[in-house]
């Protein structure tokens, strides 16, 4: 008998260069060797740039892509990122409790590294206590980390503190990636503190370019991917943070200024 192919789902927004977002995602399960499916929440324009414009999708049309998905396709393993509003939160929360769409990594996307909001202010409250409980893995990035937990993060105790906190909100394991703003710095540790209670640091290269758009999409998307193809978390997180940095290091040139990452660069490491 035939057997169904890993279905991955990102719940994300597109981002019209391809190099962050749903788009990021998309390149990222194909790569994985997941089909990739895709329920949008929001389109922004943007380049290299940076964003210039974004709408949000109605609530109506994206329960439907919910309801299509879940009548036909066996997802595996989902994620979230743009979500923009506390409307957008509640759709995808409402949808996800709804259906069986495997474990959730919540990327929670709040702005992207040219400072554009990609999330209201007044929805970190919603995220925190309707999403964030649902998430099998978190995501943030070292300033979501610190709006979320609420707290300044000056050095790894911190961080680990941090993680602890974003556990404590629910979510079952957690993975803060390190700062990486640092002309001087060799390294980017990100702490991973897992369901189980162990928790270590993941400490890879640190490489001076520009082209790191979509790192944090691409980190999640490949976490999502391995649960898909029926990976521990441990093991998953550890692929994803490979695969994130050997792109990063196998730089192209696609754009003038923060261009994408190369989801095409050679996985042999891995
Ligand atoms: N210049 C770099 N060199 C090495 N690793 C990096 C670099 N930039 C990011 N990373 C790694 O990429 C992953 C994603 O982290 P990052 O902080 O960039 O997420 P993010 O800010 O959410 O990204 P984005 O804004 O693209 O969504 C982490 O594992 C981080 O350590
Ligand atoms: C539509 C969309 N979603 C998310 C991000 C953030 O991407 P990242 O944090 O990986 O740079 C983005 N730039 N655009």
């Amino acid at each position: 008998m035939l057997t169904q192919f890993p279905q991955a789902l990102t719940i994300a927004g597109s981002d019209s260069d391809g190099s962050a977002g749903m788009q990021a995602d998309l390149h990222t399960f194909f790569r994985r060797h997941v089909y990739g499916a895709s329920v949008l929440t929001a389109c922004v324009a943007g380049n290299s740039y940076g964003i210039h414009d974004a709408v949000n999708l109605p609530t109506e049309f994206i329960d439907n892509e919910f309801k299509d998905l879940a009548e036909d396709y066996h997802i595996r393993a989902s994620k979230t990122g743009m979500l923009s509003d506390s409307t957008l939160i509640n759709t995808v929360v409402n949808n996800y409790q709804q259906y069986d769409l495997g474990p959730l990594v919540v990327d929670p996307v709040i702005t992207t590294k040219h400072g554009n909001v990609l999330l209201e202010e007044e929805a970190y409250t919603t995220l925190r206590d309707e999403l964030i409980p649902l998430a099998t893995v978190i995501t943030p990035n070292f300033f979501e980390a610190q709006k979320l937990a609420e707290m300044e993060i000056n050095d790894e105790a911190d961080m680990e503190t941090a993680a602890q906190k974003l556990q404590d909100l629910g979510a079952s394991n957690v993975i803060i990636n390190g700062r990486h703003d640092s002309e001087d710095q060799l390294e980017v540790a990100d702490f991973v503190l897992l369901e189980s209670g162990k928790s270590f640091w993941l400490r890879d290269p640190y490489h001076h370019t520009d082209r790191v758009n979509g790192t944090g999409d691409t980190l999640s998307a490949c976490i999502t991917a391995e649960l898909a193809k029926g990976n521990d978390i441990e093991s998953a997180i550890r692929i994803a943070k490979k695969f994130v940095n050997i792109a990063i290091q196998n730089e192209i040139i696609v754009g003038h200024k923060f261009g994408p990452i190369n989801h095409w660069a050679p996985e042999d490491e891995i």
